[in-house]
């Protein structure tokens, strides 16, 4: 309001113009930064790589990463569903973000609860690397190949719910612990094969693990895997500015979609849920599941719409596929 009065004279309008330009200037770049990341090697290496990315944007500027343990990060041996879901992993960072040890926060798009809580926002949603589940096994070449009774590891209500529907032979056992933990415990042979996000591995270099990339018509990916979030506080606006140039709109469109699907079904780490968007010659294609954790009832579908309007297409097809049974399977796990 205050900005369309001065607009309105001319000399005003002279003024207006050095206030835009010394807002550039105050703008153009940080002085400094401190980015908090979770302390596993996956975590240290996205907040290192948005860092990389930063410096490349602002040369001038000191940018440190605060290394912090969160909850999720110490309690190993229970599954993810049954300690609280989603923001485990990210409440420590707010924290820091709060109280201004920190001025940015980097995530996995996965592990960000649906809804940001109020006194931060989502800056920049970076381009998706690899959104695929990974098969990784040391005797088979896929997830096909394994015979009867054979030992798969995850521990994601998601992935299990979807092996369990398309291959019932096999038993899913828990598998929790960083990338590196999950890898060692498939070549202690506990397991015949596990199942972890492509993504993870392959920041790591550990890409050739990977025995077989799975397609999404086989393991829908979670809502948000392979991208990552900035979140600032929402009362840094500035913060919130130099963050712009990390967003990817195509990728932010997917997700968006993607979690607005979530956010309508209630998601969680305790429901089986699986949303995956892509875009291809201009139109947005996202598909989603709900299902019993034992895989015994999947409700798929899919729906088409404009990236601009994801959020809308999330919605809906999460209305769509509540009316066809999700809201049964729903009820019944609350
Ligand atoms: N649940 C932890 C988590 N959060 C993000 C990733 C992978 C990286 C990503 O999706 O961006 C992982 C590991 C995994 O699921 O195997």
């Amino acid at each position: 309001m205050q900005l369309f009065a001065i607009i309105r004279t001319g000399v005003a309008r002279a003024r207006m113009a050095a206030l835009l330009q010394n807002q550039i200037l105050i703008m153009s770049s940080p002085e400094k930064i401190v980015i908090a990341s979770r302390e596993s090697q996956l975590a240290l290496w996205q907040a290192n790589f948005i860092r990389s990315r930063l410096l490349e944007l602002y040369p001038q500027t000191d940018i440190t990463i605060l290394g912090m343990t969160t909850k999720g990060d110490q309690i190993l041996d229970v599954s993810l569903s049954k300690i609280g879901g989603k923001g485990l992993f990210i409440k420590e960072l707010e924290l820091a973000l709060e109280d201004g040890r920190a001025d940015i926060a980097v995530h996995s798009m996965k592990d960000v609860p649906m809804i940001v809580p109020s006194g931060f926002r989502l800056a920049a949603i970076t381009e998706r690397e690899d959104p695929r589940d990974a098969f990784v096994s040391n005797d088979f070449t896929s997830l096909e190949e394994l015979p009867t009774g054979s030992v798969v590891g995850t521990s994601s209500l998601r992935r299990e719910s979807q092996l369990r529907a398309r291959f019932p032979h096999l038993q899913v056992r828990p598998l929790r612990g960083n990338v590196q933990t999950r890898l060692r415990k498939l070549d202690e042979g506990e397991y015949s094969a596990i199942i972890l996000a492509a993504a993870g591995l392959k920041r790591l270099e550990l890409g050739y693990r990977i025995s077989m990339l799975i397609p999404p018509e086989l393991s829908l990916p979670a809502v948000g895997q392979g991208a990552l979030g900035i979140e600032c506080r929402d009362n840094d606006p500035d913060m919130v500015e130099w963050m712009k140039p990390l967003h990817h709109a195509t990728t932010a469109y997917c997700v968006e979609a993607e979690r607005a699907m979530s956010r309508v079904l209630g998601g969680s780490c305790q429901v089986p849920l699986g949303g995956f968007a892509e875009i291809f010659e201009g139109v947005l294609t996202l598909r989603g599941f709900v299902a019993t954790p034992d895989g015994s009832k999947i409700i798929a579908d899919k729906l088409c719409g404009k990236p601009e309007s994801g959020e809308r297409v999330g919605e809906q097809l999460a209305q769509n596929l509540k009316t066809h049974g999700a809201e049964e399977i729903l009820a019944a796990l609350a």
